[in-house]
């Protein structure tokens, strides 16, 4: 488990020949008046089996959310490189998979810890990332000396080894921690919507997940501004098996079971898709719609917010068709996946098969993610079927 992080962690603060006798377990958590979350509302209504782990990775999100929202604010061009696929990833990205990995290293020590994340080193070792490096462990140590719970401080040995305590390849067996330390990675660096999402796999199954969302309304979205208390940003959402949806704002106001929309009728349902155009195809979305006859203009935002708005019945569906090829990894929804199902909604492919999560890092499946309530979902479903046939007609002819 720890035993990578450990050591560096470790060695600012004690004699080196003693590191091989201790664990993580000899260190007790030292909460603070700031740091005792508004977690008993929440406890009564969630599932017991997992108490612990939850209250644990709230605690992780929301002090990762703060981090990000300190970078989101000041964001300089070299706070961000590109991975080798392309795609952006920020100090942030980095300093949220360091935080998280080692608040639960630390808070839930285990010989068997596992954690499936996006991130990892590579790119920070290399010669010409010493400074965007040192400025991640900066962010790391600020984050948690902020907090007030731990004294201690890491060195930029124990940062790298956090980040890559996440290669796990997850699979159907044991416990699993997912991590997208940032999902919507876009929508952070434009200054819109972003999503930190932490869930637990057990056997294969996704028994808890929290999504923090610094930069979502308190309000339903669409819904015109009202009084100025009702617009307040950051929402965390929690889920775990059996116990429900809660949400509450990272701010700490008190917590709120959340339900899907419970509207029948499509015409009354409003749907959700990707802001980025290169992440789902539209021209299906708007197909699929039509033929289900939602009125209302699709909804686009970044991230697993999608899946919190939807949990909360901002709106009733949420389609997303990757381009032929794309792997779709189960850190991109997992958090948000049990976010739904326990605010009473479904997800499935586009063949209707439920999301398997116990496959290792990869979700594979048929074509696309809908996710609905119980209701519309046989309606969905026989919409999409359609579209899809029409699309693969329509290519067989060109
Ligand atoms: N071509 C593509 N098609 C579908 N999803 C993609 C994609 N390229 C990147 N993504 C994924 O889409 C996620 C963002 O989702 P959304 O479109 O809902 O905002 C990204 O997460 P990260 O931002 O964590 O990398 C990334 O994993
Ligand atoms: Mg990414
Ligand atoms: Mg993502
Ligand atoms: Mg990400």
């Amino acid at each position: 488990m720890a035993s990578s992080l450990l050591p560096g962690l470790l060695s600012s603060t004690l004699p080196s020949r003693t590191l091989t006798r201790l664990s993580l377990q000899q260190f007790p958590i030292r909460p603070t008046s700031r740091t005792q979350y508004p977690s008993l509302r929440v406890l009564s209504i969630a599932s017991m089996a997992y108490e612990r782990e939850l209250s644990v990775a709230k605690k992780a999100a929301s002090l990762a959310s703060r981090l990000c929202q300190k970078v989101q604010k000041a964001l300089l061009q070299s706070d961000v490189q590109s991975k080798s696929d392309k795609s952006p990833v920020t100090v942030a990205d980095y300093g949220t998979q360091a935080l998280i990995s080692f608040v639960l290293q630390r808070e839930i020590p285990s010989d068997s810890f596992s954690l499936v994340a996006e991130e990892e080193s590579g790119d920070l070792r290399k010669e010409d990332s010493k400074e965007i490096l040192k400025r991640i462990t900066e962010l790391v140590n600020d984050t948690l000396s902020a907090d007030g719970t731990y004294s201690l401080s890491l060195s930029e040995d124990d940062v790298l080894a956090a980040i890559d305590s996440g290669k796990s390849e997850g699979g159907p067996h044991g416990r699993h921690w997912v991590l997208d330390p940032i999902d919507g990675t876009k929508g952070f660096l434009r200054g819109d919507q972003y999503a930190i999402a932490l869930a637990l796999l057990d056997e294969g199954k996704v028994v808890l997940g929290v999504l923090a969302c610094p930069n979502l309304p308190s309000r339903p979205i669409g819904e015109p501004e009202k009084h100025s208390l009702q617009n307040s940003v950051g929402c965390l959402f929690s889920a775990s098996i059996g116990g429900g949806s809660v949400l509450q704002l990272l701010d700490g106001s008190s917590p709120t079971k959340v339900h899907v929309s419970t509207t029948e009728n499509p015409a009354e349902a409003s749907f959700f898709e990707s802001y980025e155009a290169a992440h789902s195809m539209r021209d299906l979305s708007s197909s699929i719609a039509k033929k289900l006859g939602v009125q209302a203009p699709p909804v686009r935002i970044d991230s697993q917010a999608k899946y919190g708005a939807l949990a909360r019945g901002d709106g009733a569906i949420y389609l997303r068709f990757p381009h032929q090829g794309y792997r779709e990894k189960i850190w991109d929804h997992a958090a948000g996946y049990i976010v739904v199902a326990e605010a009473g909604g479904v997800a499935s492919d586009a063949s209707g098969k439920p999301l398997d999560f116990s496959r290792g890092r990869y979700l594979d499946l048929d074509t696309g993610i809908i996710v609905t309530n119980q209701k519309l979902m046989p309606l969905l479903l026989n919409a999409v079927r359609e579209a899809l046939k029409e699309q693969s007609q329509s290519a067989s002819t060109l």
